[in-house]
């Protein structure tokens, strides 16, 4: 089984866990594709054999966490800034089961008031962060450049690119809409709306775990 490793702190207990399993013999035959360089050290760290995208076109499940779910399942990810490559392994998989809390839960995907994440070139990153405030205009949007805590410096990806939160007063509107409208952006990689992809929801509450299937 080919086995996409999410990337997180949700993420981070099923790789362990993953590992665990391994190791007791009770998983064999398992091959794990990191989703960022936090999880291919920690995959290693617990004995996952790893491989890539290249080698293993198509991933058979995906486990990962989320920062927001929709009633849709429609995600909202990247604000531990692996989206890219996240949505380049998660949209191969022929399963993707997402992990969360119900704090994660939303109406409507960006109007929480927290971050879109949006992964951009370096090159020119204000003319971009400008044409994608533009692009929400009307919904009241704010695109700030996310720094690295640490350092002070603008955070880097794994794929040495920014990435521009997005913060919306209003509504955005159709997501689809939306998503097209950010990907024909010169200078955007990719975008934190994972749109239609989750197949299998588990939500974690007081009053236990639910199950949602597609
Ligand atoms: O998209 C992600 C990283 O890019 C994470 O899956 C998302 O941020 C959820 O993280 P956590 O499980 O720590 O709340």
């Amino acid at each position: 089984m080919v086995l996409g490793l999410g990337t997180g702190s949700t993420a981070k207990h099923a790789v362990t866990r993953i590992g665990e399993l391994l190791h007791q013999g009770k998983l064999t035959n398992i091959i794990g594709i990191p989703t960022s360089k936090m999880t291919h050290e920690l995959a290693l760290s617990v004995g996952i054999p790893l491989s890539d995208l290249d080698s293993h076109p198509v991933v058979d499940l995906a486990i990962d966490g989320a920062d927001e779910v929709d009633p849709y399942m429609n995600l909202v990810k990247g604000r531990g800034g692996s989206l890219l490559r996240e949505k380049m392994i998660e949209g191969a998989c022929k399963k993707f089961v997402v992990i969360v809390d119900e704090s994660k839960l939303v109406e409507h995907i960006g109007g929480s008031g927290l971050a879109m994440p949006v992964e951009i070139v370096p090159f020119c990153w204000k003319f971009t962060a400008e044409r994608l405030r533009l692009l929400f205009e009307e919904a009241g949007c704010v695109a700030k450049l996310r720094m690295d805590r640490e350092s002070g410096e603008p955070f880097v990806t794994d794929n040495k690119n920014y990435i521009i939160d997005l913060y919306f007063e209003k509504d955005i509107g159709d997501l689809t809409v939306a998503s097209d409208a950010i990907l024909r952006l010169p200078g955007v990689v990719e975008h934190g709306m994972f749109l239609g992809m989750a197949t299998t929801l588990i939500v974690a509450g007081e009053l236990g775990v639910r199950v949602k299937n597609k």
